[in-house]
């Protein structure tokens, strides 16, 4: 866990200090994030719950306007900024480019400047889909980058322009991220699993389910060292967090049906393919695990469960299993 109220005390006069009205880390924390309907957004709104969290969507905080995020800074005087909004829609991203990178590297880019002039500290999210999957090995944060697809490139020039716009920055890398509010795959093999005898999942394309309730814990757990560190300390830069344990769309699909059945689901048959069995306008990366080691060493966060996740979300999505409610 990360320090707790006043936690990277050894800061002293940093320049954190000198933010106006600055509440007491750990205690109440003024926050904006850009998103509200979104699955990381609405998890951080149930996480941050008693912090005074404001949360905008367009057109009251509209990434592709400047002018937009200028107000909604002025008007919330955050002392944390998360970026929970994104252009995440992998295929529709190849014949949208223009949108894509408006919103994921230059609107990205916008709001952690507007942070860094207001002093507070920002937190962005990016994707594995950053890499092309074929190190044969987990990912770490100095591996350089190289997208197969619209999605990921953009994705991966916001990181970039983030770091380089604000240096109190964290980009936290994550994949494949479900919940029970948005659109996601646990809710795409839901609606799928009632309406068919068979679904036909790819089971070689490896990485690893990131629920949005743990990511936004991690980004609770990390907000007050955030809140005090002064810019070049370790607690910014590039982070890697995924769930635990790695596995593939076909072997997490195997275990949304199965913990699916047990709360009296009736599910189908199961079968693995292959990607090129499943033609889709963007290119996947085949094997874009990523070690989540940096982010343990040095905010003590450790990757979460996610089939422990996936039980919660699927509690409110189907209901509670049949051993327990019985
Ligand atoms: N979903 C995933 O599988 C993964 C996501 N990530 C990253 O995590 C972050 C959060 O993703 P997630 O919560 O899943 O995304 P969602 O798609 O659930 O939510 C993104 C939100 O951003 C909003 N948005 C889109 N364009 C703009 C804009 N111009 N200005 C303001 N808001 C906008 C969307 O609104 P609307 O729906 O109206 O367009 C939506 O509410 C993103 O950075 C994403 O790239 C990383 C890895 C995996
Ligand atoms: C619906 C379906 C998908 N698939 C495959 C297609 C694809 O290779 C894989 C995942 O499906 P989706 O297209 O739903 O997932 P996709 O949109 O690729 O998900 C990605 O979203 C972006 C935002 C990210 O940042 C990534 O981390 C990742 O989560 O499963 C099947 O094999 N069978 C199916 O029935
Ligand atoms: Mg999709």
């Amino acid at each position: 866990m990360g320090p707790g109220p006043g936690g990277g005390g050894a800061v002293g006069q940093g320049p954190a200090r000198a933010a106006p009205r600055r509440s007491q880390p750990g205690l109440l924390m003024r926050v904006l994030i850009a998103g509200r309907q979104g699955q990381v957004a609405q998890a951080l709104l149930r996480r941050l719950d008693g912090h005074a969290v404001t949360a905008l969507e367009p057109p009251e905080l509209d990434l592709t306007d400047p002018a937009s995020i200028a107000a909604a800074m002025e008007a919330a005087r955050p002392e944390l900024v998360v970026n929970a909004a994104a252009y995440t829609a992998v295929d529709r991203a190849e014949d949208q480019e223009a949108l894509a990178f408006a919103v994921n590297r230059d609107g990205a880019a916008h709001l952690a400047a507007a942070a860094a002039a207001m002093g507070a500290p920002f937190v962005h999210f990016s994707t594995d889909y950053v890499f092309d999957g074929r190190k044969g090995a987990p990912y770490v944060e100095t591996d350089a980058p190289s997208p197969l697809g619209v999605y990921g490139r953009s994705k991966a020039e916001g990181e970039a322009a983030v770091l380089a716009a604000h240096p109190r920055s964290v980009v936290l890398r994550t994949a494949w991220v479900c919940s029970a509010d948005g659109a996601n795959f646990v809710k795409t093999m839901l609606r799928l699993a009632a309406e068919r005898e068979e679904l036909r999942v790819v089971a070689d394309q490896h990485g690893a389910p990131s629920f949005a309730a743990d990511l936004a814990d991690a980004v609770a757990v990390m907000a007050p060292r955030l809140l005090a560190a002064p810019a070049g300390d370790a607690a910014f830069g590039l982070f890697h967090l995924t769930g635990s344990p790695h596995t593939t769309w076909h072997g997490f699909t195997a275990e949304i049906l199965a913990q699916a059945a047990r709360r009296g689901m009736r599910v189908p048959r199961l079968a693995a393919i292959a990607t090129t069995d499943y033609p889709t306008r963007a290119m996947r990366p085949a094997d874009a695990r990523l070690d989540c080691g940096r982010i343990a060493d040095i905010h003590g966060i450790s990757p979460a469960d996610w089939r422990l996740s996936l039980a919660q979300c699927l509690d409110r999505l189907v209901g509670p299993a049949k051993e327990l409610a019985e």
